[in-house]
């Protein structure tokens, strides 16, 4: 069922604006082509309606968040949503500073955001204070696990609910949901928390899966789902790979072949999800 989302990428090569920080850049242009799309960065604020414009999909990272570039994505946002893009959201390190939490919530209240994506303290943080980030990583105390998942799908779904939007929380365990749907996900490896950018790359990815889903008219849910399983499958690829004197450059480049080489078979084949649907209980 997935699979089809990655072929959707593949023949509609979306062209993505990112607005994005300087640490892992490179990385989500990387990631995009290797998914078959294609990246523009652009930040300035006398072009990014221009570059918004000529792209299919927009996503927000405020990982480096600066005054100029906070006017550039409220700018760039209010373009795509007039052109009916879809929208990401990274809220890099809501939580670790006033405002990153602040701006995060700022671009929620004034944009129609399609899809948060952050790790589970970054959400925390943006929904009710509750959570401390470790700077731009999560708070080990907030780990999503077989044991509070039902909570967490309860959690995701009112927020999904109160903003409007998709919410895709990270981790060992992947949360996504609407107000109709959660999916809990299952794939990746441990070896993703070790390098910078797995989060980042994450973001741009769904930015690609969701723009194709929307000019195709297939479901936005199960797009950020699909996105999310070809970067946990894409890290245990990775992790197979790993030689004795490897270790989390090696693992970056093997992540990101993976990407490059997968096939729709193969996401069907690996990917490992739960689909929980609320209309049931
Ligand atoms: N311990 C883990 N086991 C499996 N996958 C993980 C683990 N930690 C992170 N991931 C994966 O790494 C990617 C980035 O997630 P995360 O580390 O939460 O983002 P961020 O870098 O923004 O904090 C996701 O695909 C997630 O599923
Ligand atoms: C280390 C760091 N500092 C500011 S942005 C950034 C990158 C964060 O990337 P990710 O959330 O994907 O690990
Ligand atoms: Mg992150």
């Amino acid at each position: 069922m997935l699979g089809q989302y990655l072929e959707g990428v593949h023949e509609t090569a979306p062209l993505i604006h990112n607005i994005t920080n300087y640490v892992t850049v490179n990385d989500c242009a990387n990631i995009l082509l290797a998914c078959g799309a294609s990246p523009i960065m652009a930040d300035d604020q006398a072009e990014v309606e221009a570059i918004t414009a000529i792209c299919g999909g927009l996503t927000l990272n405020i990982g480096t968040l600066n005054s100029n570039t906070i006017a550039s994505m409220i700018l760039a946002g209010k373009k795509a949503a007039q052109l009916d893009h879809p929208i990401v959201l990274d809220p890099v390190g809501a939580g670790a500073s006033p405002l990153r939490t602040q701006t995060a919530a700022e671009l929620i209240g004034k944009l129609p955001i399609t899809v948060v994506r952050g790790n589970v303290s970054e959400i925390k943080a943006l929904s009710d204070g509750s959570s401390l980030t470790h700077g731009v990583d999560a708070n080990a105390a907030d780990k999503v696990n077989d044991d509070n998942l039902w909570e967490y799908f309860s959690f995701t779904k009112k927020l999904a609910e109160a903003w409007g939007t998709i919410i895709a929380i990270s981790g060992e365990i992947d949360v996504i949901a609407n107000k109709d749907k959660a999916f809990a996900i299952k794939n990746g490896h441990p070896l993703m928390s070790r390098i910078t950018g797995s989060g980042c790359m994450l973001s741009v990815l769904t930015a690609a899966y969701v723009t194709a889903a929307k000019k195709t008219q297939n479901s936005l849910l199960e797009a950020v789902a699909a996105a999310f399983c070809t970067m946990g499958i894409a890290g245990e690829v990775a992790a197979s790979r790993m030689g004795e004197m490897d270790g989390n450059a090696s693992f970056r480049n093997y992540l990101l072949d993976a990407v490059f080489n997968m096939t729709a078979e193969e996401l069907d084949t690996k990917a490992k999800y739960e689909l929980v649907s609320y209309t049931d209980d």
